[in-house]
C-alpha cells in the first residue's frame, strides 16, 4: 500500500488555460438531501463548486432549495421527486454525486433507482451515505460506470458484509474487485482501494470527526473528477486535500468545521497547481 503525499496534489491540479470556459472543467449532478439532511447535500454542493467544477446542479427535496440557493447562487437546483428532469440532469453530467443526506425512505430509493437506471459507462458515479446503506439494505443492481464507493468503516461492514474489526486489505480488495470501481474507506486514516493499486491517506485530524465531514469529501471528490482527467488521480487529490486543509486549520483549531475547509479550496488548490 503507497502512502500518499502532497506530490498527489501537483500531478492532479491543473493550472487552468487562458483559452477556457465554464464547459471545460465539467458539469457535476449532486443526488441527495431529503427534508431531514439538507445540510449534507449543501455541503456537498459547496465543496464541489469552490473545488472549481464549471457547473453545478443538485437535485434535492424542494423544502431545500431556499436555503441552497441563499448560499450558493453559483448552483442550479431542481427536484429529485421529478423524474424527468432528474433523468435530464444525470444523464448531462459527465460527475454524478449520490447519497448525501438522500435517507433511506421509499422516496430515496426510488431516486437512487432512477440515477442507477440513467448513468452510462462514461460517466463518474460517486455513491455516498444513505446511497451506500440503500444498495446494502436492498441488494440493488450497480450500474456500469466509473464508480467511487466512500463509505465510512460501518457503511462498508453494511456493503462488504465484512465486520469492522476484519476489514483488512486483503479482505477489502477482494470485495472491492466483486463490486468494481473504487472504494475510499474512510476513517481516521483513510484507505482508498482501486483498481490499479490502494493507498493509505496519514494526513487528517480528529478535529474532522463532526458530522457533514463526509458529505463534504463527496462534493470534492466530485468537483476534482468533473474537471481534471486522470480520474484515480482525482479521487485521491480530493481525498488528500481534505485532510491537509484539515491539517491546516486544526494547528490553531479545536475542531475544524466542513464549510471552513470548503472555503480554503480555491486558497490551497492555488497553492498546490501545476
Ligand atoms: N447536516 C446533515 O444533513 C448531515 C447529514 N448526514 C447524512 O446522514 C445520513 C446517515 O449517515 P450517518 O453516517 O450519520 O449514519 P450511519 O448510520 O450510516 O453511520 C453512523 C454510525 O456508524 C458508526 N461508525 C463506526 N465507524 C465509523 C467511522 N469510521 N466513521 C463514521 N461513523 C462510524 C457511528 O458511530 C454511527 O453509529 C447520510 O445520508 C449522511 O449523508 C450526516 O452526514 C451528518 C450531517
Ligand atoms: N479522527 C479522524 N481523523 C482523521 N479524519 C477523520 C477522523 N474522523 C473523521 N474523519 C474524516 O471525516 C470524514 C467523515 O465522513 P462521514 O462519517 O461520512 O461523515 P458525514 O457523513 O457526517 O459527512 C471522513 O473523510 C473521515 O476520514
Ligand atoms: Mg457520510
Amino acid at each position: 500500500m503507497e502512502t500518499l503525499t502532497n506530490e498527489i496534489l501537483s500531478q492532479t491540479i491543473r493550472i487552468r488555460p487562458e483559452e477556457s470556459h465554464k464547459g471545460t472543467y465539467g458539469r457535476v449532478c449532486l443526488v441527495g438531501g431529503n427534508d431531514h439532511f439538507g445540510g449534507a447535500i449543501l455541503m456537498a454542493t459547496e465543496a464541489s463548486v469552490y473545488s472549481g467544477a464549471g457547473l453545478n446542479t443538485t437535485l434535492t427535496d424542494s423544502s431545500n432549495f431556499v436555503s441552497l440557493h441563499a448560499r450558493m447562487p453559483e448552483a442550479m437546483v431542481a427536484d429529485f421527486t421529478n423524474h424527468a428532469e432528474l433523468t435530464d440532469l444525470v444523464s448531462s453530467a459527465n460527475t454524478v454525486v449520490v447519497g448525501p443526506g438522500l435517507g433511506t425512505t421509499s422516496q430515496s430509493l426510488s431516486v437512487l433507482q432512477t440515477v442507477f437506471d440513467t448513468v452510462t459507462p462514461t460517466q463518474t458515479l460517486i455513491i455516498d451515505g444513505s446511497a451506500i446503506t440503500l444498495v446494502s439494505e436492498k441488494s440493488l443492481k450497480l450500474p456500469q460506470a466509473n464508480l467511487v464507493f466512500t463509505p465510512h468503516q460501518m457503511e462498508w461492514q453494511r456493503l462488504s458484509g465484512i465486520k469492522i474489526a476484519d476489514q483488512t486489505d486483503a479482505a477489502n480488495e477482494t470485495v472491492r474487485q466483486q463490486l468494481g470501481g473504487t472504494v475510499v474507506l474512510k476513517s481516521h486514516q483513510t484507505k482508498i482501494y482501486t483498481p490499479t493499486g490502494s493507498y493509505l491517506n496519514t494526513a487528517g485530524t480528529p478535529a474532522q470527526a463532526t458530522g457533514g465531514m463526509g458529505d463534504t469529501l463527496a462534493g470534492m471528490i466530485g468537483g476534482f473528477t468533473a474537471q481534471f482527467e486522470n480520474q484515480t488521480n482525482a479521487v485521491l487529490a480530493a481525498v488528500y486535500a481534505h485532510s491537509a486543509i484539515a491539517d491546516e486549520l486544526a494547528k490553531t483549531q479545536y475542531v475544524v468545521l466542513p464549510t471552513q475547509i470548503i472555503h480554503e479550496l480555491p486558497r490551497f488548490m492555488h497553492d498546490h497547481q501545476h
